[in-house]
C-alpha cells in the first residue's frame, strides 16, 4: 500500500508495479482529479484480499458468515439495488451511433459534467487500481481492462468476477497493451474525521460509456452492473462496439456443454434478458436419463469465427453474479453446491440468526426469524420479502461442480446452437426452431420479455429486448442487427442453428404451464437431436415446433392438453404481436435492415394476415 501523507498526488505512482506509460499517466491523472488519501495497486494476492475483508467487516459493510467458508453478507443502500438504465449513457461522438435505444450525451459534455463530479470525490478514501483481463490471458487477443475504484466492496467483487493477478499486469506491461479504462467512484468523499456509512453512494448516478475511446466512467452507485465495470459495461457495451468493428459478437449469453447418451458433446449459447433464467440453464441438472450438462458461462459470451468457419465462444468472466431468490436445492442444486464451496459475497439477501444467509425459494421451509435485507427483524408474517428480489450471490465459477473442462479454453468452444428466449405469459411457444440464420436474427431482434427487478423501474411490463441486449448494445440497434445479418453472409461460415424458447408461458390461472428448471433438459434434448437429424418437427407460421411425440415428456406429469398449450401458435396473439413488432421496427428507424422488415412481411403472409 502506498501512503500519500504529503501529497503531491503524482506520488500515486511511487510504488507502481508497472512501467506501462499509458496506465501510469491515466492513474496519475485520476489521482490528481479525485484526490484520494492513498493509492493501492491490486495484485490479487490472498493477503491483500484478507486485509480488505477484515477492513470491511470492521467497518460494518460486510458480515462474516459463521456457517459458510470465507463468505460475507452485505446490504446495500436501499436506493442502490439494481442497474440504472435511465442513468446509463452511450456517449458516441455522433448521436446517430448511439441509436434510438440508448441514452446519448455528447462525450465532451458528459466528460465535463462528470469531471466536476469526480473532482476530489475520493477524498478520505483509498483509490484502488485493479488490472484485469476478460477471458483468458493466453487468448490470441487478450482483452485487458483496468478499473479504478474507491470501493473496497467493488475490489472484492472484482476479485471473484474477473481474472485479477500479477501475471495480468506483467503481460499487459511487457506488451504495452491497450486496455479498457474503467473509472468508478461511489461519489461519497469523506471530510476529515467524518464517519463513513456502510454503503457509500450518491443520489446522482451516471454510467457512461465512450465507445470510441474504449472507456467507461461510472459515478454514484456501488451495485452490480453499475460498478463491477468488467461485466456489463466492458464485456457487453464496450465489447459489442469493438466486436462490431472487428467482426465478432459480444453477447448476453450463457454457454453450456451438452453430452447425449451416446457420449457426443455439443456447445450451445443462450440469450435471455436479466433475471430470465441464464444462470439456471447454465447450471442445469438434466432430468432425462443419460444426458449430461456442464457449464462454461452464465451471463456473457464472446464469439469469434475460427479457421473452420465455426463461431467459438468464450466466457470472459471468472465468477457469477447470480439472482438469489428462486435459487434452491430443488431448482438449481448446482448453484447451491457452488455456494457451499465458499468464497461468496451475498448482497441484499436476508441473514439468519445463526450467521447464514437465506432468500425466498432457497429452502422449502421458511425460517421463523431473519434479519431482512434492510436490517429489520423479519418473520413469515411480515408480509414482505426478506431478500430483495434482485439480491445476488457472487461466487467463483471454479466452485461450480459441473463446470466443463473446456470453460477455460483460451480461444473458446465451437457453438452448434444459439437460443433466444424471454419471459412471456402468452404468444411465444416453449420452443421454436427458426428457418434459417436471417429468420433467427429476426426472432432475436424482436425478442420480448416482461421486465424484472434486475433494473430499476416497473416490473412485469412486456418490452422488446433484442437478443436480450437492449440495455447492453453499445451502439445503434439497427447497425447491430445488420452486423448479425452480415455474419451470416460471411464466406465459409458454419453457422449455429437458432432457436427461440419460453419457459414462462402461463395458463388461465396465471400458473406457469411448463415445469422449467431441470425439465428444460427435455427442450435441450430436442434441440440437440434436431441438429443431429434425430427429432421431428412440424412447420408453423413462426417456425418449427416439436412434432407430436418428439418432445420427450416421459416421466413427467404433463397432459397432452398442457403440452399443446405450451406449443400453441395462436393467430390472434400473433396478430397483436406483429403490430407491436411494427412499432418496435419504427422505433429503430432508418438503420433497420430491410431484411428484417421483409422477415416481418413474410411472417404476416405465413400467418395469413393482411
Ligand atoms: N418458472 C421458471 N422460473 C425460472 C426458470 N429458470 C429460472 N427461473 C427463475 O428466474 C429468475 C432468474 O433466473 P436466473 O437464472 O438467475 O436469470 P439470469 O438470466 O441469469 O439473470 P441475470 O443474472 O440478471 O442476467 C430466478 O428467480 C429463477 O428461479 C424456469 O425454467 N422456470
Ligand atoms: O448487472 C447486474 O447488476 C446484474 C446482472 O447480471 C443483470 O442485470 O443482468
Ligand atoms: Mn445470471
Amino acid at each position: 500500500m502506498t501512503l500519500l501523507e504529503n501529497r503531491p498526488s503524482t506520488d500515486a505512482l511511487a510504488d507502481a508495479p508497472t512501467s506501462h506509460p499509458g496506465l501510469l499517466s491515466w492513474v496519475r491523472d485520476v489521482a490528481r482529479l479525485t484526490s484520494p488519501d492513498r493509492v493501492q495497486w491490486v495484485s490479487g494476492s490472498t493477503a491483500e484480499k484478507k486485509a480488505l475483508e477484515d477492513e470491511l467487516v470492521e467497518a460494518g459493510t460486510l458480515v462474516r458468515l459463521t456457517k459458510q467458508k470465507d463468505s460475507f453478507y452485505c446490504a446495500s443502500d436501499p436506493e442502490d439495488v439494481a442497474r440504472v438504465e435511465g442513468r446509463t449513457f452511450i456517449c458516441s461522438r455522433n448521436e446517430r451511433d448511439a441509436g434510438p435505444t440508448n441514452n446519448w450525451a455528447a462525450p465532451d459534455e458528459m466528460k465535463a459534467t462528470m469531471t466536476e463530479l469526480y473532482r476530489d470525490c475520493m477524498r478520505g478514501r483509498t483509490m484502488f487500481v485493479i488490472p484485469f483481463v476478460m477471458g483468458h490471458l493466453d487468448a490470441d487477443q487478450p482483452m485487458y481492462g483496468v478499473e479504478i475504484t474507491d470501493s473496497p466492496y467493488v475490489v472484492l467483487s472484482m476479485l471473484i468476477m474477473a481474472r485479477v493477478n500479477s501475471d495480468v499486469l506483467a503481460k499487459m506491461s511487457r506488451t504495452n497493451a491497450d486496455f479498457v479504462k474503467c473509472l468508478h467512484s461511489v461519489g461519497a468523499p469523506l471530510e476529515p474525521g467524518e464517519q463513513d456509512v456502510v454503503w457509500p453512494c450518491n443520489p446522482t448516478k451516471y454510467i457512461s460509456h465512450f465507445p470510441e475511446d474504449r472507456t467507461v466512467w461510472s459515478f454514484g452507485s456501488g451495485y452490480g452492473g453499475n460498478a463491477l465495470l468488467g461485466k456489463k459495461c466492458y464485456a457487453l457495451r464496450i465489447a459489442s462496439a469493438i466486436a462490431h468493428d472487428e467482426g465478432w459478437l459480444a453477447e448476453h449469453m450463457l454457454i453450456l456443454k451438452l453430452t447425449n447418451p451416446e457420449g457426443e458433446s455439443k456447445f450451445i449459447a443462450a440469450a435471455f434478458p436479466s433475471a430470465c433464467g441464464k444462470t439456471n440453464l447454465a447450471m442445469i441438472e438434466p432430468t432425462i436419463p443419460g444426458w449430461k450438462a456442464e457449464m462454461l458461462g452464465d451471463d456473457i459470451a464472446w464469439m469469434r469465427f475460427g479457421d473452420d468457419g465455426q463461431l467459438y465462444a468464450v466466457n470472459p468472466e471468472f465468477g457469477m453474479f447470480g439472482v438469489a431468490p428462486g435459487t434452491g436445492w430443488s431448482t438449481n442444486p448446482n448453484a447451491m453446491r457452488a455456494i457451499e464451496a465458499g468464497g461468496n459475497i451475498f448482497t441484499n439477501v436476508a441473514l439468519t440468526d445463526d450467521g447464514d444467509v437465506w432468500w425466498e425459494g432457497m429452502t422449502d421451509e421458511t425460517p421463523e426469524h431473519l434479519t431482512d435485507w434492510r436490517g429489520n427483524d423479519w418473520t413469515p408474517d411480515s408480509g414482505r420479502p426478506a431478500a430483495h428480489p434482485n439480491s445476488r450471490f457472487c461466487t467463483p465459477i471454479e466452485n461450480v461442480p459441473v463446470v466443463a473442462p473446456e470453460w477455460d479454453n483460451p480461444n473458446g468452444v465451437p457453438i452448434s446452437a444459439i437460443m433466444f428466449g424471454g419471459r412471456r405469459k402468452t404468444t411465444m411457444p416453449l420452443v421454436t426452431e427458426t428457418l434459417d440464420w436471417a429468420h433467427g436474427v429476426f426472432m432475436g431482434a424482436t425478442l420480448s420479455s416482461e421486465t424484472t427487478a434486475a433494473a430499476t423501474g416497473q416490473v412485469g411490463v412486456v418490452r422488446r429486448d433484442p437478443m436480450a441486449m437492449l440495455p447492453f448494445i453499445g451502439y445503434d440497434a439497427g447497425d447491430y442487427f445488420a452486423h448479425w445479418l452480415a455474419l451470416g453472409e460471411r464466406d465459409g461460415a458454419v453457422l449455429p442453428k437458432i432457436y427461440y424458447v419460453n419457459w414462462f408461458r402461463r395458463d388461465e390461472n396465471n400458473k406457469f404451464i411448463w415445469p422449467g428448471f431441470g425439465e428444460n433438459s427435455r427442450v435441450l434434448k430436442w434441440i440437440v437431436d434436431r441438429i443431429d437429424g434425430k427429432a421431428d418437427a412440424v412447420e408453423t407460421a413462426i417456425g418449427r415446433i416439436p412434432a407430436p411425440g418428439s418432445l420427450d415428456v416421459a416421466g413427467l406429469d404433463f397432459s397432452d392438453d398442457e403440452l399443446a398449450k405450451c406449443l400453441a401458435v395462436d393467430p390472434a396473439e400473433w396478430d397483436a404481436e406483429l403490430d407491436d413488432i411494427a412499432d418496435w421496427f419504427a422505433r429503430i428507424g432508418d438503420t433497420l435492415p430491410s431484411e428484417l422488415a421483409d422477415q416481418r412481411d413474410a411472417l404476416r403472409g405465413r400467418l395469413g394476415l393482411e
